[in-house]
């Protein structure tokens, strides 16, 4: 036993530091005072640092479980220094990062650290008002400034600038009387952050459909158990409609929802529609959050003050006290993977933390991933399903372009076939968009004497050209160069060409197509922030804008009732880079783009531009048989025990050199794991072999779904020294290859 300075017991207390140590660290505390979740300042060498109270038992499963750090004698620990005025870190938030940390092998402190980052735990000051004070006024000269102070003051705190501005009087006056008593301070009453979502707002009218989708999923809501329900449904289905009832239902409860969006900084429309139905705004939560902003919506979120949040995926580390649904919106969409840092996939861990808040969630998509569709089939989750769009629309009618019979003339881009659909669009009154998922001018600038390429000096990529800023930049590392006027390998002078296209130069192509419409360019690039994305959504709604074109931002969940005609100007563009999920993913986006045609009165068509018309992925999207298609994907995937028939994780070797890299991956390679039902594909290249001037090999490692890949890692990289240019990135369930 060990006693503090004021003689009471103290006791052993374990604190996670949001720092990169393997477990957390213990401290002394008087006993009784602190519990898990509290969240404390603790000295580390000399610093003073802000840490969770951690609990000593977890629920991570024993197959992925780290071993237990060993015990430090109570003589040697440091007491803590004091506990922090915030809400704690609740008990179920605590389980997730514990489960995140081990399951993607990273410490539990750097998952701690995205749940309280300093900017969100600093505590908000308390600003204050003024109200009367205790003194009588017996012997206070009452001046006329005085009088109009006393006359306007109430039981209500009034700042000092309302007061000022009320009465006229300078704030000197305000110190005068608060010196003589005759005023005193007190916290200013501030109006909640987030006024309360109202179920009752607006509810729509449901379609039968869409009422017993929407039933089935509030009574999961009702329920207030962890289970997962599939919400597919085609483009303009009014998913968003349904689950809102969901939303509903959790609100009438009591409790808190969570809907996360792949692109939510974007997501005008949606907060719109949810302010609609909701009569408020949601809490948004993303990374361009801004400092005070952030922190007033954490705090208001851990005081249960925020119902609604919808966020991206880093919205899962908010300290919910009463989390009653976890909604996510386009399921499928790669987007919900960090592939920085702590790599992790949003939606399965979306359904982690429901599982261990045992709260329902619902996954939204109308073309949902092949892991989903297994979990449907094999009965863990449930599903409900809406076939038809909302009121008169139907779904667009979606054609190839095949451009080796009908190409476009040389240099160009559009075929004749969509420059005519465009023109007949236009010559109706409604909108058109042309989709292609590439920023800037061209992706490849190209000598046409010695055929040099313009690569980036530290990605084994080209340059892009992006032309509106005369530049070539490097879209992996952000290096950028001007133009140069002749070759840099030969010398020839105006010698470099643009090859192929992006969506700068399909704007070019369609201002000479098109002089008089009134062309909008969106994508990422030019439209980065969440003003200018509803400033680009108003003109298109008020019809200021004839044609858009844009990158994969415009395949979002817009709802434009005039847009009738899609141009997909390279239909085949996702299908090359041997990526296992290459087609899937095309399906899925494209799938997307075109539900922007037709989703009111008027029909909408889909051109495809393919010179791969017999590709499983343009057949599927043609007889929009997206259940066919699945089926060939998982029947592809099956034997060869690829996900989610089986389990992948990559490990990502780099080094300041070739050779250093070639060496540590081959040492990694020699020790490879051979175990039954699993396999370890090479090293090999990774597909962007140096990047950022860093060189990369990979390792794949891949097993039978019923064997946990943590363990199997643990064991292969346990006492793998590295010297400080060397490095190994671990990614569980790997999305991107490159
Ligand atoms: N019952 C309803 N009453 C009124 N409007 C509805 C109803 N259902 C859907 N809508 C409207 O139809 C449009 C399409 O619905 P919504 O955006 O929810 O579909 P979605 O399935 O989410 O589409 P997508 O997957 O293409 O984004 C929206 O403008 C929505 O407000
Ligand atoms: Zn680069």
């Amino acid at each position: 036993m060990k006693l503090t300075a004021d003689g009471e017991r103290a006791v052993r207390v374990s604190v996670l530091l949001p720092l990169p140590f393997p477990t957390p660290l213990d401290y002394l505390a008087p006993e009784g005072r602190v519990s898990p979740g509290d969240l404390v300042s603790v000295p580390l060498g000399r610093r003073q640092e802000t840490g969770c109270v951690w609990d000593t038992q977890s629920d991570v499963p024993a197959d992925f479980a780290p071993a237990p750090a060993r015990e430090v004698a109570l003589a040697r620990l440091k007491p803590i220094l004091g506990q922090l005025d915030l809400p704690p870190i609740p008990a179920d938030l605590r389980r997730f990062i514990d489960w995140l940390a081990a399951y993607t092998l990273t410490p539990p402190g750097l998952v701690l650290a995205m749940a309280i980052r300093a900017r969100h735990t600093q505590p908000t000051r308390v600003q204050l008002g003024w109200i009367r004070g205790e003194a009588d006024l017996a012997g206070l000269r009452l001046t006329e400034a005085r009088q109009r102070v006393l006359d306007a003051i109430g039981d209500v705190p009034l700042s000092t600038a309302a007061l000022t501005e009320k009465t006229g009087v300078s704030p000197a006056v305000l110190r005068g009387l608060a010196s003589a008593g005759v005023l005193k301070e007190a916290p200013l009453v501030v109006a909640p952050l987030f006024a309360p979502p109202d179920a009752g707002f607006h509810p729509p009218h449901l379609s039968e459909e869409q009422r017993e989708a929407a039933d089935h999923l509030s009574e999961g809501v009702k329920a207030h158990r962890f289970g997962v329900t599939l919400l597919e449904g085609v483009t303009g289905s009014g998913k968003t409609e349904v689950y809102f009832e969901a939303v509903a239902a959790c609100l009438a409860a009591g409790r808190q929802c969570l809907v996360l969006l792949p692109e939510i900084a974007l997501s005008t429309q949606w907060t719109d529609r949810f302010a609609r139905r909701f009569g408020v705004q949601p809490a948004l939560w993303h990374s361009e959050l801004g400092g005070k902003k952030r922190r007033e919506t954490w705090h208001a979120i851990a005081q249960g003050q925020a119902a609604v949040v919808v966020g991206a995926r880093s919205a899962l580390f908010l300290p919910f006290p009463d989390l009653g649904l976890i909604i996510v919106d386009e399921e499928h969409e790669s987007a919900f993977k960090q592939e920085e840092g702590v790599t992790y996939h949003g939606r399965d861990m979306a359904i982690v933390r429901a599982r261990l808040s045992d709260v329902p969630a619902i996954l939204v998509s109308a073309t949902p991933s092949l892991e989903t569709l297994t979990n449907v089939e094999n009965g863990r989750y449930q599903h409900v399903t809406l076939h038809s769009r909302h009121g008169n629309a139907t779904l667009p009618d979606v054609r190839l372009v095949d451009m080796r019979r009908a190409p476009p003339e040389r240099g160009q881009f559009l075929s004749p076939e969509l420059v005519a659909a465009i023109s007949a669009t236009f010559e109706r009154q409604e909108q058109a968009m042309l989709f292609l998922n590439r920023r800037g001018y061209a992706p490849l600038t190209l000598c046409r004497s010695c055929g040099h390429r313009m690569e980036c000096p530290n990605c084994s990529a080209w340059l892009v050209e992006h032309r509106a800023r005369q530049m070539l930049t490097c879209h992996h590392c952000g290096h950028h160069e001007a133009l140069p006027e002749t070759c840099p390998s030969c010398d020839a002078e105006a010698s470099l060409v643009a090859i192929g296209p992006g969506i700068e130069r399909v704007h070019e192509e369609a201002r000479l197509h098109f002089p008089d419409a009134r062309i909008l360019v969106m994508a990422s690039d030019t439209l980065g922030s969440p003003s200018a994305t509803a400033e680009a959504v108003r003109r298109i709604s008020d019809r200021e804008i004839d044609l858009v074109i844009g990158t994969q931002i415009v395949a979002k969940g817009w709802h434009f009732p005039d847009l009738t005609l899609v141009g997909v100007v390279d239909a085949d563009l996702g299908l090359g880079g041997g990526d296992l999920r290459a087609a899937e993913r095309t399906v899925q986006l494209l799938h997307q783009v075109s539900g922007r045609a037709g989703r009111a009165d008027k029909p909408g068509a889909v051109l495809l531009q393919s010179y791969l018309g017999d590709h499983p992925v343009m057949k599927a999207l043609v007889s929009n048989d997206y259940q066919a298609f699945m089926e060939q994907e998982s029947a592809q995937r099956k034997p060869g025990f690829w996900p989610p028939y089986g389990r992948l994780a990559a490990l990502i070797v780099s080094a300041d050199s070739a050779e250093a890299a070639d060496r540590l991956a081959a040492k990694l390679g020699a020790r490879a794991p051979e175990l039954p039902g699993t396999q370890v594909l090479g090293p090999a290249p990774a597909p962007l072999a140096i990047l950022r001037g860093r060189h990369r090999r990979r390792l794949l490692l891949r097993t039978r779904r019923n064997v946990a890949v943590q363990p199997i890692l643990r064991q292969w990289l346990e006492g793998v020294k590295l010297s400080s240019h060397e490095r190994i990135d671990i990614d569980i369930d790997p999305i991107s290859f490159l």
